[in-house]
């Protein structure tokens, strides 16, 4: 089957109480590492690609190594979408170059505006066949160029459930990011985390049957941050999103779960490893390989957190 989109995976995801696992890609291994691990794990799958992926790979080579996924693995549902689009040029372009699913991020702009950007996106997308899902309320962390709200105010910027339904009633988006404590990339909180689920709850009863998105949910594994540190990184210390409390939001309307931190450091711990313990080796397939194979042990874990294991033929 070719690309899909998301609509058949949130509406089943929303049913069933599981998130379908997005997964930032950027190169060939990484999408291998990935999609072996949902093939054997019988998920759907949201590949998703973000700006700076798209000039670091470009997108005509991003776009066949998708495309072979999705010809060699036609009993997974495969959607493409873009992470975090900056403009509606931005999102406009990847409507053209064939992405199923689309994410406007104008969080960073007023409530009016937020709308009026994302309303042009919806409008383009959806006359291509093509979702859209938005953002409201502000992540700490580093998204692509724009730092975030700092670590320590995320609790501050959490997306204002009183203001879910117009915004969602005036763009037409079809899924939304909502801001609940979480946070981009590997440095996100100095102690474990609360997730507002209390803000997660009240948007979820204002719109019921609504699919939302959960971004900068990589749990930053300690075993993988002592790995690195072990093999001469430097990672100093932080933590992630628990698993269970992301175990716990898929049961309420959380349908898509963006990971990209944790592949990163699994990829980063293999590769060091094999750099640490034979500094002979020069072939790049003998540490690519092995970090390959570490992200697909990565994401094999997070399906069973996400409770999309097994879910690939409901989603088709
Ligand atoms: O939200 C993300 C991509 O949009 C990724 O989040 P992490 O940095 O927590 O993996
Ligand atoms: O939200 C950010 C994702 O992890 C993508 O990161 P990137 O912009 O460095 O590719
Ligand atoms: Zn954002
Ligand atoms: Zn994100």
């Amino acid at each position: 089957m070719p690309l899909v989109g998301t609509k058949k995976m949130f509406e089943m995801a929303y049913k069933n109480g599981y998130a379908v696992g997005a997964f930032n890609v950027n190169n060939m291994e990484i999408t291998q590492g990935i999609v072996e691990a949902v093939a054997e794990e019988k998920a759907p799958l949201i590949l998703q690609i973000s700006r700076g992926a798209r000039s670091y790979a470009s997108m005509s080579y991003l776009k066949a190594i998708i495309d072979t996924a999705v010809a060699e693995n036609p009993d997974i549902p495969i959607a493409m979408h873009l992470d975090h689009g900056d403009t509606v040029e931005t999102c406009k372009q990847c409507v053209d170059d064939g992405f199923t699913s689309v994410m406007i991020d104008a969080s960073h702009s007023p409530f009016a505006e937020n709308i009026e950007i994302t309303k042009k996106v919806v409008e383009y997308a959806h006359a291509h066949g093509v979702s859209v899902e938005a953002e409201l309320g502000q992540l700490g962390g580093i998204e692509e160029d724009v730092v975030g709200v700092a670590a320590d105010d995320v609790s501050k910027h959490l997306t204002d459930p009183d203001e879910v339904v117009e915004f969602v009633e005036k763009t037409g988006c079809d899924s939304l990011a909502i801001a609940i404590g979480t946070s981009h990339g590997a440095y996100k909180f100095k102690s474990e985390p609360k997730l507002a689920f209390e803000v997660l709850e009240q948007v979820h009863e204002k719109l019921p049957g609504f699919p939302l998105v959960m971004h900068g949910s990589s749990s930053v594994p300690q075993e993988f941050k002592d790995l690195i540190n072990k093999y001469g990184g430097n990672m100093p210390d932080a933590v992630g999103v628990p698993e269970d409390a992301i175990s716990k939001a898929v049961k309420l309307a959380i349908c898509k779960v963006n990971i990209d931190t944790d592949l990163r450091m699994a990829l980063t711990a293999k590769i060091r490893e094999v750099f640490s313990t034979k500094p002979e080796e020069f072939d790049p397939r003998k540490y690519l390989g092995p970090g390959r194979a570490a992200i697909k042990d990565m994401v094999k874990r997070k399906l069973h957190v996400l409770g999309c294991a097994g879910k690939a033929a409901e989603c088709m």
